[in-house]
């Protein structure tokens, strides 16, 4: 009896010895964890989601408002009624994009010049947006610079460059509008666009992960000192969502897309459209009680990334009854 037991018992040990074997072997010689069709679960809609005329009378700056995200923000916020002013340093763009929108909404688009690295620049901005429309009820700060890159290739200005726009840009851009608001007594709602690996930190962006790490405390630390001023300070981290200015530099060969739909539990990138809703919404009076918030808007990428044991996700029911056989088996080793 115990030896039929146990030949029994020695016989599924060696099923499981070889079906482990074959398992590891699937796992580790897998290229293709394949999600995607979820997808379909998950559509992005389009729409602007807020009521229209959420943003009447209200005035927005969006920085780097010309192009990508910061574009469809500007196009999202008009559509619901505020009038616009989109500021970078490309005033070609800008100018396209301006009209473009105010064509399209009936709302005004203004285009201003600026570069924010530069302090004087940021200031004769907002000396210029006064002029247009007064000091603004909605800031926000999307504008940043960005390339993949070892960092033992990086330059002393290929740092300063990245970290100038994206962390010192936003504080000269926030300082400036802060410091004439609080003399003026306007509230305002302060919104940063930083990135899910401002929180990981990650190697090939290292000086886009630190400043916009930087970005995230600045804007946390001020929502807690300025609050009696009337302004709130959020932060939204986006996963990747395609744009010509972002892909053409993290992504040039396009490889990291695909690898990037696969670990994405929804199986799609983000769309423009989507993170221009969720932008108007923090931006919005809807959301007056929501300050230093931190938003991750990733499709689950980012515990997607983080989980030791996520791509048991691969393991087929087939093969977890092998697993479970053999965790059963060490039952009272
Ligand atoms: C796939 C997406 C998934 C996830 C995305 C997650 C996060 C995304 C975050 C983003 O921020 S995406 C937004 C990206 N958009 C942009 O970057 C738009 C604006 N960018 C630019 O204008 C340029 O790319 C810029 C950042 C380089 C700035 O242009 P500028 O003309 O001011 O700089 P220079 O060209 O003079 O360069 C300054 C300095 O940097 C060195 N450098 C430039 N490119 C590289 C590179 N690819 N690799 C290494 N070094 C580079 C350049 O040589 C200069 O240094 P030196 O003077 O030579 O020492
Ligand atoms: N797309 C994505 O997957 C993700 C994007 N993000 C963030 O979203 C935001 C928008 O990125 P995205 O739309 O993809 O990329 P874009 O390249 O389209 O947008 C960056 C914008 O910043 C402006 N800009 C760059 N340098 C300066 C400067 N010195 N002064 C003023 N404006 C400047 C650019 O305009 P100009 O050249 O005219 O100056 C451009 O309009 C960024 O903050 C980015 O970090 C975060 C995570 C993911």
């Amino acid at each position: 009896m115990a030896a039929r037991v146990l030949g029994r018992a020695g016989r599924l040990a060696a099923v499981v010895r070889s079906s482990a074997v074959r398992l590891q072997l699937r796992l580790h010689g897998s290229a293709g964890l394949r999600f995607g069709s979820q997808a379909s679960f998950f559509p992005p809609l389009g729409d602007a989601m807020l009521p229209s005329g959420s943003f009447n009378n209200h005035v927005a700056l969006i920085t780097g408002g010309g192009t990508g995200l910061g574009r469809a923000m500007t196009a999202t916020l008009s559509q619901l009624g505020a009038q616009c002013i989109i500021a970078s340093r490309k005033l070609d763009i800008l100018q396209r994009t301006a009209e473009e929108i105010s064509s399209q909404t009936g709302n005004k688009v203004h285009a201003v010049q600026c570069d924010v690295r530069d302090p004087q620049a940021v200031s004769q901005c907002v000396d210029q947006m006064e002029a247009l429309t007064g000091l603004p009820d909605v800031i926000i700060n999307n504008a940043a610079g960005n390339f993949v890159c070892p960092s033992e290739r990086l330059s002393p200005n290929a740092w300063k460059t990245i970290t100038d726009i994206v962390l010192n840009g936003t504080a000269f851009v926030t300082l400036e509008l802060g410091k004439r608001l609080i003399q003026n007594q306007k509230g305002a709602s302060f919104l940063a666009i930083t990135t899910i690996y401002a929180e990981s930190g990650s190697g090939f962006v290292v000086p886009s992960a630190s400043a916009k790490a930087g970005v995230e405390a600045l804007y946390k630390s001020l929502a807690a000192e300025w609050g009696r001023y009337g302004h709130r300070f959020n932060i939204i981290q986006p996963g990747p969502i395609r744009t010509k200015g972002a892909f053409s530099r993290l992504d040039p060969t396009g490889a990291f897309e695909k690898a990037t739909i696969d670990r994405i539990p929804t199986g799609r990138l983000g769309t423009p459209a989507e993170i221009a809703n969720l932008a108007a919404y923090v931006s919005s009076n809807y959301a007056s009680w929501m300050s230093g918030a931190v938003i991750r808007f990733d499709g689950g990428e980012y515990v997607s990334l983080a989980g030791e044991f996520n791509e048991l996700r691969s393991v087929t029911p087939d093969q977890w009854k092998i697993l479970e056989a053999m965790i059963r088996n060490t039952k009272g080793s």
